[in-house]
């Protein structure tokens, strides 16, 4: 198989060729149907007492929807919406400046907050308990606090790696949300109305096949259904049948779990270069040339959601799903006998 676009990851594109695709409003987000029953009330909540909605923080792995709940928040709320990330806020004066600009209720979004620098995140937290920002004005013996009064606004973070951010911050925010890989079902849901949205006739068995093969994520189907699109349009008959999905996919180098390149190359490694594991996410990211976060944080949680992995102290080890799905033997632990092998019934 051919290595994978690299466009076809989940990490987020600077120009995000999903926005036509991006759902509008609470009741056609697709999927996540706790964090959004539970966000309908708060939102309900919320607009009933004319207040600013409690701080959210969204967590999960990439293109699962934070950035999309967020801003339907916002619309729900029928308020504003200003969006920065914990790299751009640089200086405690970057993040002051975007909070006095504030309009009562706004929602502030501040995307990968586990990457704030500790002094932004200390301008933050009077921020979200009492709505106030503490200027120190002055410097040496001469310093003095000032502070000054907020509107009332709400926050919502998004980060990939809940375990980064500092206790003080993660406890500011009233409603933490984990989002879920989505099931089958709902990839398929979500492919058939971005068809649909792009004007494509499809038989109920196309974006099936897209869904299976969309490691769970929406920004993955919504990837791979523009692709197969693409070889339905210059190589089919303009159709999306399974027999066009399935092709375009395997061209690009999709296995029928929706494993890519990258998930093949981990899963190989340990495999065939330490018997299985157990093996530190470190010399992986070595051997692999894959930063560590985007091991941890892109191919590893797929993986263990299918089973396909395990998390141990000593290090990441293959599941017995994995070696059958590189077609290749598990290895029998020394000294021990197969327990899978048939015993020699007489008959
Ligand atoms: N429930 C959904 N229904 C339909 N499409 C969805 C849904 N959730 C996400 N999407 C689509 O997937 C794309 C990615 O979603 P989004 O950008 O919100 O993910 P994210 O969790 O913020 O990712 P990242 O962690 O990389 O920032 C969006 O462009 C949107 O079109
Ligand atoms: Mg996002």
């Amino acid at each position: 198989m051919t290595e994978p676009d690299p466009t076809l990851r989940a990490e987020a594109q600077p120009e995000d060729t999903d926005r036509a695709l991006r759902p509008q409003r609470l009741e056609e987000f697709i999927g996540q149907a706790e964090a959004r029953a539970n966000l309908r009330v708060f939102i309900d909540s919320a607009r009933m007492r004319g207040e600013a909605m409690d701080h959210t923080l969204f967590f999960g792995p990439p293109g699962l929807g934070k950035t999309t709940l967020a801003q339907i928040m916002a619309r729900e709320l029928g308020v504003g919406f200003r969006m920065t990330s914990g790299p751009v806020l640089a200086k405690a004066g970057d993040l002051a400046a975007i909070l006095t600009n504030l309009e009562p209720r706004d929602v502030l979004f501040i995307d990968e907050i586990h990457r704030l620098s500790p002094v932004v995140e200390e301008v933050l937290y009077p921020a979200l308990e009492d709505f106030a920002l503490d200027l120190v004005i002055g410097e040496g013996p001469a310093a003095r606090t000032v502070r000054i009064d907020l509107p009332p606004f709400t926050l919502v973070g998004a980060t990939t790696r809940l375990g980064l951010l500092t206790t003080p911050l993660r406890d500011r925010f009233g409603i933490p949300t984990r989002l879920q890989f989505y099931t089958e079902d709902e990839l398929n849901e979500i492919v058939t109305r971005g068809a649909r949205m792009l004007g494509i006739p499809a038989d109920p068995d196309g974006p099936r096949e897209i869904a299976r093969r969309a490691r769970g994520t929406p920004r993955i189907a919504g990837r791979l259904l523009r692709r197969v699109v693409d070889f339905a349009l210059v190589e089919g008959e303009g159709r999306l049948t399974r027999a066009i999905a399935d092709s375009s996919l395997t061209r690009l180098g999709v296995d029928h779990l929706g494993l890519d390149g990258a998930d093949r190359r981990y899963l190989r490694l340990i495999a065939e270069n330490y018997g299985g594991g157990p093996v530190g996410v470190e010399t992986l990211s070595a051997a692999l040339s894959e930063a560590r976060d985007a091991i941890e944080e892109v191919i590893e949680p797929f993986l263990l959601q299918q089973g396909l992995i395990q998390r141990t102290t000593r290090g990441r080890m293959l599941a017995a799903k994995a070696w059958r799905h590189l077609g290749l033997d598990a290895p029998r632990p020394p000294g021990q006998p197969d327990l899978f092998e048939r015993p020699d019934v007489p008959d």
